[in-house]
């Protein structure tokens, strides 16, 4: 298996203005994928801003298991951060994050105030992985295009400051990775989801990984979009994949069956799944 890796220049840099800038915010606002909460959660972030308030911000739950946002919104709850899934590009108002960023600095707030200082904009940095949903939810929450929206990761690369009303000023940053995954794993799961670049890992690989997770937890969403067999599930997952490439009528091209199967992924062909299984009380995050 290929090793993934991906830490261009441009995101050692955003890590490092990120360093200059945290002081001059009250909250981070970090975005995860809703399918991998925990492999998308940066731990440069955390060691960045573990000072700061967060709101943890569950993008693209459209494309996750319904049961399994609720479980891990229930696994925030119960760690007492503050966190909410959104569908970036439809159910999300300025009105409705200004409130819950409210909510979480009311105490700091209100504390200004009582020394008599002016009313003034919560300010939030925005921080998540390349292509999570930022930008489609920063232009919500400014409502006008002022981030630009891409379908590959790596499309916002600098860092500007954004006004959403009179209550909120919002530090856009540019999606950045970490330089070493804590496992391949992690590294296939980003991959799956779109947070790395394309010609940086094998499609097989990241193929095969996400057949052993469809294999587990969604089999029959398998079976019914590549018209599998009960006993096709018992092959390899090599074997299988030789399988769905025949069934899609590539022949022995498993190259290109490999990138179909991983465009139905994300297309939600296989149905909203989520990879990352929400913990279990008092079991070690997944
Ligand atoms: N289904 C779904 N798609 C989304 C959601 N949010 C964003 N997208 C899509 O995901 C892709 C990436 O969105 P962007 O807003 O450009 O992501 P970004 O985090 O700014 O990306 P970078 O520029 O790489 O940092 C686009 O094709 C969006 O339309 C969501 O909640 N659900």
């Amino acid at each position: 298996m290929s090793t993934i890796n991906w830490f261009p220049g441009h995101m050692a840099k955003a890590i490092r203005q990120m360093e200059e800038n945290i002081h001059l915010v009250d909250i981070v606002f970090e975005l995860v994928d809703a399918r991998i909460p925990a492999s998308s959660r940066n731990p440069e972030v955390a060691r960045i801003a573990q000072n700061k308030p967060h709101l943890v911000i569950l993008t693209k739950k459209d494309l996750a298991d319904p049961q399994q946002t609720t479980a891990w919104l229930n696994y925030y709850r119960q760690q007492h951060q503050p966190a909410i899934a959104i569908d970036s590009r439809a159910n999300v108002t300025p009105k409705q994050i200004t409130k819950i960023a409210l909510d979480i600095l009311a105490d700091k707030l209100a504390a200004e105030q009582a020394k008599g200082l002016k009313e003034r904009p919560m300010r939030a940095m925005t921080v998540g992985v390349p292509n999570v949903g930022k930008s489609t939810l920063l232009n919500h929450l400014v409502q006008r295009k002022a981030a630009q929206v891409g379908d590959t990761p790596g499309v916002t690369k600098g860092q500007q400051w954004l006004r959403s009303s009179k209550h909120l000023e919002l530090l856009d940053t540019p999606g950045i990775l970490w330089p070493k995954f804590k496992d391949q794993i992690t590294a296939q799961k980003l991959a799956l989801t779109g947070a790395i670049k394309e010609k940086l890992y094998a499609k097989d690989d990241v193929a095969l990984y996400a057949l052993s997770f469809f294999r587990q937890y969604h089999p029959q969403a398998l079976q019914e979009r590549y018209h599998l067999g009960q006993e096709d599930l018992t092959l390899s997952d090599v074997d299988l994949l030789l399988k769905i490439t025949a069934k899609v009528g590539m022949r022995d091209d498993y190259e290109r069956a490999s990138e179909r199967l991983i465009l139905d992924a994300r297309r939600k062909k296989l149905g909203g799944f989520t990879l990352d299984r929400a913990p279990v009380a008092g079991e070690p995050i997944e």
